[in-house]
């Protein structure tokens, strides 16, 4: 479970005055299992969140608890060893593109393995079961040796969710998982981690634009404004009214439609090529 207790993060400025504050006192938990979407508009403090919980940004207060670790405090050879508790998922997949899809999947061994065993790309034999494993369970057992620039970007996202996988994080932090993809595959993706995390006990914060897609594949969704915390609670509970207050004016409505036309016309080709194959 991971517990965030009054986070707040001011940037500082140059002149060393105080810059804006980008987090106030957030304050939620993620238990074991649940995949909770971050929505908000552009600067609302998303991507600041993330950043604070894997400490590529310094919280300026507030604490960020992963099982016993306080992640705000660490330091040094602790601070690397918490980050290998955390698998991360990125929007452009940060793939190593030359390397195949296998060798990419057991790049998140690094942070345990000895050095020459990476030097010399040998894992052990468990690890690369593993890899098998996730591969599986991503549906890309057949392209385990195909080099990662061969591969569409569903694709590739899924070796991103397969390496992330591979370190056997304790929390998952997935930074924007489908803003690259077409809306179909962006469904599947989110289908894919919204299972996994279920199947595994994994928490997950998933900073998502996309609110259709988030209130469809989301356990809970946190908004935040201004670096405050609007609304927390359950995807159905987000109405147009809060939506309104949390990102301003829009057409939720057509929104709304435009996404269920799509996820309709999805559904009606997969039972079209299953009466097909049948
Ligand atoms: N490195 C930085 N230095 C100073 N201010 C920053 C820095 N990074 C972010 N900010 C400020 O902090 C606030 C929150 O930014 P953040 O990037 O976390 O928002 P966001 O919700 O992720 O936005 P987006 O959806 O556009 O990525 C903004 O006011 C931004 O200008």
């Amino acid at each position: 479970m991971l517990s965030i207790d009054r986070l707040s993060k001011t940037y500082g400025t140059q002149g060393g005055a105080s810059g804006d504050t980008a987090l106030n006192n957030v304050t939620f938990q993620v238990p074991q299992g649940q995949v909770l979407g971050l929505i908000g508009p552009s600067g609302a403090g998303k991507s600041t969140l993330i950043r604070c919980i894997n400490r590529l940004v310094e919280p300026s207060s507030g604490t960020i608890r992963l099982g016993e670790t306080d992640l705000a405090a660490v330091r040094g050879r602790d601070l690397r060893r918490a980050r290998r508790r955390i698998g991360m998922i990125f929007q452009e997949y940060a793939l190593v593109e030359r390397l195949t899809v296998m060798e990419n999947v057991l790049s998140g061994r690094l942070g345990y393995v000895p050095f020459w065993c990476s030097f010399t790309r040998r894992f052990p034999g468990h690890d690369i079961e593993n890899a098998y494993r996730l591969l599986d369970r991503v549906g890309l057992l057949d392209h385990a040796d195909k080099r990662a620039d061969a591969l569409s970007g569903g694709q590739r996202q899924r070796v991103g969710i397969a390496r992330a996988l591979s370190q056997e994080p304790e929390l998952l932090l997935v930074d924007e998982p489908t803003a690259s993809l077409d809306p179909r595959t962006s469904r599947q993706i989110m289908r894919l981690i919204s299972e996994i995390c279920r199947e595994r006990e994994l928490p997950a914060i998933v900073n998502i634009h996309d609110v259709p897609l988030a209130q469809q594949f989301m356990h809970r969704i946190v908004g935040l404004r201004r670096g405050e915390m609007v609304f927390d609670g359950a995807p159905d509970d987000l109405d147009d009214a809060m939506l309104t207050e949390i990102y301003g004016a829009e057409d939720w409505t057509a929104m709304r439609q435009e996404h269920e036309d799509d996820t309709t016309a999805e559904q009606d080709t997969r039972l079209q090529l299953a009466g097909g194959a049948g």
